[in-house]
């Protein structure tokens, strides 16, 4: 039986895939497996029975990956999975920013027990008047699943949409419309924009991204989307563009201690992918992720660890070593191997950054003799034995 510890709030209905042979637990401590959402868990002890993490979501600031995976933890997220729903509320926002939406309603609450309200209201109108999109300059800041279908929606409402993002995959570059402009500077993509999204993840290059400087290049009056991450667009410069004008309204994801008190701006409850499809379709392909992993080894979308596929076993063991991507492991590894007189059937090794995975698959299951001198070369982090 393998166990998973779940951390947050996993929609039931995306739990339907975890196969059987699979229980859910209460602690971490034992567990083979966490699936979670956005709780912190930098501060958390993941304990050694733990071999993998999947993130229902996107951004993976809340994980220390980097640090886990020198203990031996591949954690996954589900790209993609959660992007229209964050496109379709960010185009609705959009919307609303140009006309004064949350206004007139306002004006229409507050007018609820005024007999005359209907009369009253065309007078009052001239207050709400906004602004069409089309036409309009939008910059679109990462173009990855979520920027990618933001600026497209964008072209499909006529605005003339302009894309920064210096490290675009090809996936996203060819999901991209023709009609996006990619500029190659983050300050001229800013230079004269009506609208601005932001759709980066949090890192180190990213945060405070958006600052004085860029706001200050946009037309005055424009409007500021952030739902990506609080801190990637500055609070002070913000809150002193709005003072100012120069920003008229500001729509973000992220229930600061400041952006809750800031002139201008619509705060949302951290709500981007809150949709039932959404949240759906990010556990189950978390759970998917887990399931292939600690079954078959099989790695896809880590972000601290390569992709790697050798489908299901078919010899007699299965053993995966999760080490450092540094020289001459693949020969210490085929050296114990030889010195055991394994036969191997299938073999891959696969790196990405830091790590590296080799994964192997031999006729005879290896004594655990061998299996402790796998474990003993140096920048081993952790060997497997999953079959
Ligand atoms: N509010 C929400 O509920 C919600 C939902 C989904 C994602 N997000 C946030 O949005 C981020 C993006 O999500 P996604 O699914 O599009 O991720 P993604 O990985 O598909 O796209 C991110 C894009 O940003 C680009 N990028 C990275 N560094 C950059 C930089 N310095 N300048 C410009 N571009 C840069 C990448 O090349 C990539 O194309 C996530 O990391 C997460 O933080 C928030
Ligand atoms: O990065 C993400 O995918 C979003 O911020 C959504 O996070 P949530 O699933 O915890 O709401």
């Amino acid at each position: 039986m393998r166990t998973i510890k779940i951390i947050d709030d996993i929609v039931k209905d995306g739990l339907s895939t975890i196969a059987e042979g699979y229980e859910i637990v209460p602690d971490a401590e034992g567990a083979d497996a966490i699936l979670m959402r956005s709780t912190d868990i930098h501060g958390m002890e993941v304990p050694d029975s733990v071999r993998c993490i999947a993130r229902a979501g996107a951004g993976v600031n809340n994980i220390p990956h980097e640090r886990l995976a020198e203990q031996g933890v591949v954690v996954f997220n589900t790209p993609g999975a959660n992007s229209n729903a964050v496109k379709e509320l960010v185009v609705g926002l959009l919307l609303m920013g140009s006309r004064d939406v949350l206004g007139g309603m306002r004006w229409c609450r507050e007018h609820e027990d005024d007999p005359d309200a209907y009369a009253e209201a065309e007078a009052s109108k001239k207050a709400f008047v906004g602004r069409e999109v089309a036409d309009r300059r939008i910059g679109v800041v990462g173009l990855g699943a979520v920027g990618s279908k933001v600026a497209n929606a964008c072209v499909d409402l006529g605005m003339e949409v302009c894309g920064y993002d210096p490290y675009l995959s090809v996936d996203h570059a060819w999901q991209l419309s023709r009609d996006v402009t990619p500029v190659e500077d983050l300050d001229e993509l800013c230079r004269g924009c009506d609208y601005l999204t932001v759709h980066v993840p949090r890192k180190e290059d990213t945060v405070g991204m958006i600052g004085a400087a860029q706001l200050s290049l946009l037309n005055p009056g424009a409007v500021v989307l952030n739902y990506a991450r609080e801190d990637v667009v500055d609070e002070d410069a913000m809150e002193a563009a709005l003072a100012s004008g120069q920003v008229q309204r500001f729509f973000t994801d992220f229930a600061t201690p400041r952006s809750l008190h800031m002139p201008h701006t619509y705060v949302t409850p951290h709500t981007g992918a809150g949709t039932v499809e959404a949240e759906a379709s990010c556990a189950r392909m978390a759970v998917d992720e887990l399931v292939d992993y600690l079954d078959n080894g099989n790695i896809t979308n880590s972000v601290n660890y390569p992709t790697c596929h050798m489908g299901v076993c078919r010899g007699a063991s299965r053993v995966a070593c999760l080490h450092a991507n540094v020289p001459n492991m693949i020969g210490q590894i085929t050296a114990v191997l030889a010195d055991a007189s394994a036969n191997v059937q299938r073999m891959t090794n696969e790196n990405a950054g830091r790590a590296a995975y080799t994964m192997f698959d031999t006729d005879e299951h290896l004594e655990p003799a061998i299996i402790e001198r796998l474990s003993s070369i140096p920048n081993m982090w952790r060997v497997r034995v999953i079959k």
